[in-house]
């Protein structure tokens, strides 16, 4: 069903929608939850406020009789009476007090002299009371049906009974419960003061409240009313989490949206699923009868930025410290070119740019064992080409060469690619047992003009014929400059003069037509 609504809502509006809905889904059962657990909270705190106020008010009611059974002179005569009237005249609480003696009858009221046997079961009560104390409810002809009771017996077996209006009682826990809530105050069984008279709400909680010592019990209620009026009131609060929701969402969703689309995290992830293409740019030989070797280069098409130049993707990638895993993707890819052309690659060697971090690496020559193992097609046609960028220290120097020479006993071909324009001088060709040089293009542009290049060139040429290193000149885009690497003794040129760096089916179509020219000329 979520699916049918979701779909007629258009696309851009969609992830609006799922965030709207989503902090919606979480904003209303916040607070409808929140709030239920609010009253409950509050409930208990204003049943616990009301049980104070009753345990005060039970002592001040106790403490009061006390007063009046141990006041001296209590000798149940006319005196007393007259006495007790002055007392409830003063009393706080009574609107009424008697006195009793030993056998619990009552002789002695405001009205004057009586002769009343107490009830039994409240006789029962005091003496089994500790403080020989208890409460209950009479009616009483001046102040009502439900007339608040309490006995207290003194240590000389008088006691006084004192009877005072419920009034006593809700004025004091009426403020703390009302309006809110529901009680009921009950003596015994019967009630004392209540407010659930005409209610008209489900009682949803209830907070009972027992003073055990006098028999008191307090029920505080939680209508249901009162939990919709407040939910409704909160109605603007809960507009206002819904929209910090939903704005923290969406703000959330942009910034992953920036982060997934951002160049770091897309060519990592362009690495990590190999989706990089590698193009392959022919390095033609000038001597006659040596087969076409190529360049693997990679290429990266992003959803989000369009082409992006591959001096990008390796800095990027080497920030990332993917360029181990963007090597294997590289070589991975020539590999799988290798098995879908193999009659037309056979006699071609491929060359893949290396970052000579890489090469240091103890795992580098092993983990490229296992790649040869996983296309063997590979083997005598892979060459690797080292930029050289930065001076090698103490410690780099022999572990390069010893990493070499494990490279070499796997039938791979080293180059070293942009010769010139890093820190490598003339001794490190010595040093390291490289298979081919490569002039960088920036010398070849400058070749036929500039004397200085011409000069350094031909240096380099006589020591790489020297050290047995066939030479190649990059960057090769007119005849000029052609003709200019050939009187210098180039053996393979690369550059636009001849092909520009093309995806594998028009490589492909590119050695057909090349093969059928040499052919020709043949
Ligand atoms: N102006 C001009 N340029 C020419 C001509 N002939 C070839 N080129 C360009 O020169 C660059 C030769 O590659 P490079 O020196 O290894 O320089 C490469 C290499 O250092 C690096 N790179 C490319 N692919 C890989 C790779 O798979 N792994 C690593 N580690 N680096 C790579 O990115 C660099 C740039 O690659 P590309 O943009 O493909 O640029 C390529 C190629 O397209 C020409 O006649 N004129």
């Amino acid at each position: 069903m979520f699916g049918s609504v979701t779909a007629l809502v258009p696309y851009k509006k969609k992830v609006l929608f799922y965030y709207g809905f989503l902090s919606l889904l979480i904003s209303i059962p916040l607070f409808t939850v929140s709030l239920y657990f609010f009253l409950l909270h509050d409930l208990d705190n204003k049943a616990k406020a009301a049980e104070n106020i009753l345990i005060t008010q039970m002592e001040g009611i106790f403490s009061e009789l006390k007063t009046v059974v141990d006041s001296a002179g209590l000798s149940c005569q006319e005196e007393d009476a007259t006495r007790l009237k002055r007392l409830v005249f003063y009393s706080p609480t009574f609107k009424e007090l008697g006195l009793f003696d030993k056998d619990f009858r009552v002789f002695c009221s405001n009205y004057g002299v009586v002769n009343i046997p107490i009830f039994s079961s409240i006789v029962t009560r005091i003496e089994s009371s500790a403080g020989r104390k208890t409460v209950s409810l009479v009616r009483s002809k001046s102040l009502g049906e439900a007339t608040f009771f309490a006995f207290y017996q003194g240590e000389n077996g008088i006691g006084v009974n004192g009877l005072a209006p419920p009034i006593r009682f809700s004025t004091l826990i009426d403020p703390i419960i009302l309006p809110d809530y529901f009680y009921e105050l009950t003596i015994g069984k019967r009630i004392l003061s209540s407010n659930r008279d005409g209610m008209d709400s489900d009682i949803w909680n209830k907070k009972v409240v027992s003073l055990d010592d006098w028999s008191v019990t307090l029920d505080v209620f939680l209508p249901s009313n009162l939990y919709w009026q407040r939910l409704y009131s909160f109605a603007p609060f809960i507009f206002a989490v819904w929209l910090v929701l939903f704005l923290a969402f969406y703000t959330a969703h942009l910034i992953s949206v920036y982060y997934r689309r951002s160049m770091r995290h897309c060519i990592r992830r362009a690495i990590k699923n190999a989706e990089i293409d590698v193009y392959f740019q022919p390095v033609v030989s000038l001597n006659p009868g040596e087969s076409l070797e190529m360049e693997a280069l990679l290429r990266w098409q992003s959803l989000h930025h369009g082409y992006v130049s591959p001096l990008v993707v390796v800095k990027v990638a080497s920030e990332l410290g993917l360029m181990d895993e963007l090597t294997w993707v590289v070589i991975r890819k020539v590999g799988a070119f290798y098995r879908e052309y193999p009659d037309q690659l056979i006699d071609i060697k491929t060359s893949v740019n290396v970052d000579r971090f890489s090469l240091l690496k103890e795992s580098f020559a092993p983990k490229l064992a296992s790649i040869l193992e996983e296309y063997p097609e590979l083997k005598g046609h892979l060459g690797l080409e080292v930029t050289e960028t930065s001076v090698l220290n103490h410690d780099e120097l022999p572990l390069m060469v010893s990493r070499f020479e494990h490279i070499k006993a796997l039938g791979i071909g080293l180059s070293v690619d942009d010769f010139g324009t890093g820190y490598s001088g003339l001794d490190f060709l010595r040093r390291f047992p490289y298979d081919t040089l490569k002039l960088d293009q920036v010398f070849i542009a400058n070749l036929k003009d500039d004397q200085f290049t011409r000069q350094v060139l031909t240096s380099i040429t006589i020591l790489a014929k020297e050290l047995g290193m066939k030479l190649v000149a990059e960057g090769v885009e007119r005849e000029d400059q052609l003709e200019a690497v050939r009187l210098l003794g180039v053996d393979r040129v690369q550059g636009y003069y001849f092909c520009r760096p093309l995806p594998k089916d028009q490589i492909i179509t590119w050695i057909a037509r090349n093969n059928s020219i040499e052919n020709a000329a043949k």
